[in-house]
């Protein structure tokens, strides 16, 4: 089914500038992002994806221009947004039950729980993270990042280090829970065929400004054999390799 949970706009970003130095990798980034949206950005390396979810999550602050969030300007971390990155970033010395349920005391884990059966690692509670495999690390950190509910959850190449197989079952997985739990999404990633598995809407960024954005009005779950798939998908490659 299409997402049609569109309940107003949840992020605002207005004319956005980011400059290290002399070096100007965000230019002018306008972009509004629905609530309950799946979101891919996608680009060149360096072309500032990174950069541009930093600013969104609050973990840097635009050199100009403005990130608001719920209507309200964005100064820092705010709790229900939650990140995840390549790298699980486990605590080594916190059982895998622990990890994800970082700060609830001993008798209150049972939403911690709950978060490793929707990622299907219920049997791994009391392991050690450095047991696991890098995908179901990866799992470990999806429930983390989805334990506490947040309304936006950031993923900065999330699969980015798993083998191909491993990251098509992580991305099924990534889609079936948020159809399931209807936060926002916003992903960067370097592979377009994930991203049209994914998101609603691929934004391309390029010299420092968005230069595509292109919804994916596709079924779900999507089927990557397709016609349709493949023609959004040669359609946003080609946009970024004409540069
Ligand atoms: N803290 C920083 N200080 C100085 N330069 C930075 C900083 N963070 C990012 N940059 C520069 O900004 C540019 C964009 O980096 P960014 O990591 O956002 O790109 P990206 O599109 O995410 O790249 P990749 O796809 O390779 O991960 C790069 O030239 C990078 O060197």
């Amino acid at each position: 089914m299409v997402n049609t949970s569109r309940k107003g706009i949840i992020l605002e970003l207005s004319h956005v500038q980011k400059k290290f130095g002399n070096h100007e990798v965000l230019k002018n980034i306008d972009l509004k992002i629905s609530s309950g949206e799946f979101v891919a950005i996608v680009g060149k390396s360096g072309c500032g994806k990174s950069t541009l979810l930093r600013q969104i999550a609050g973990l840097d602050q635009p050199t100009e221009g403005s990130v608001n969030y719920d209507s309200t300007r964005l100064k820092g971390l705010s709790p229900d947004v939650r990140i995840m990155f390549q790298d699980s970033r486990l605590l080594p010395w916190k059982r895998v039950l622990n990890n994800v349920g970082l700060n609830m005391k001993k008798d209150n884990l049972q939403s911690a729980r709950t978060a490793l059966q929707s990622v299907g690692l219920s049997d791994k509670e009391t392991d050690w993270p450095k047991s696991l495999s890098g995908g179901q690390q990866q799992r470990v950190a999806l429930a983390r990042a989805l334990v506490s509910k947040p309304r936006l959850l950031l993923l900065d190449e999330p699969l980015g280090a798993l083998d191909a197989l491993t990251r098509i079952e992580m991305q099924s997985l990534i889609s079936s829970i948020w159809e399931d739990e209807k936060f926002t999404a916003v992903l960067v990633t370097h592979d377009v065929s994930e991203a049209v598995f994914l998101a609603d809407r691929i934004i391309l960024i390029e010299d420092g400004a968005v230069k595509l954005d292109k919804p994916v009005n596709l079924p779900r779950p999507r089927q990557r054999g397709s016609v349709e798939f493949a023609q959004i998908e040669n359609d946003v490659l080609s946009k970024i390799l004409a540069k």
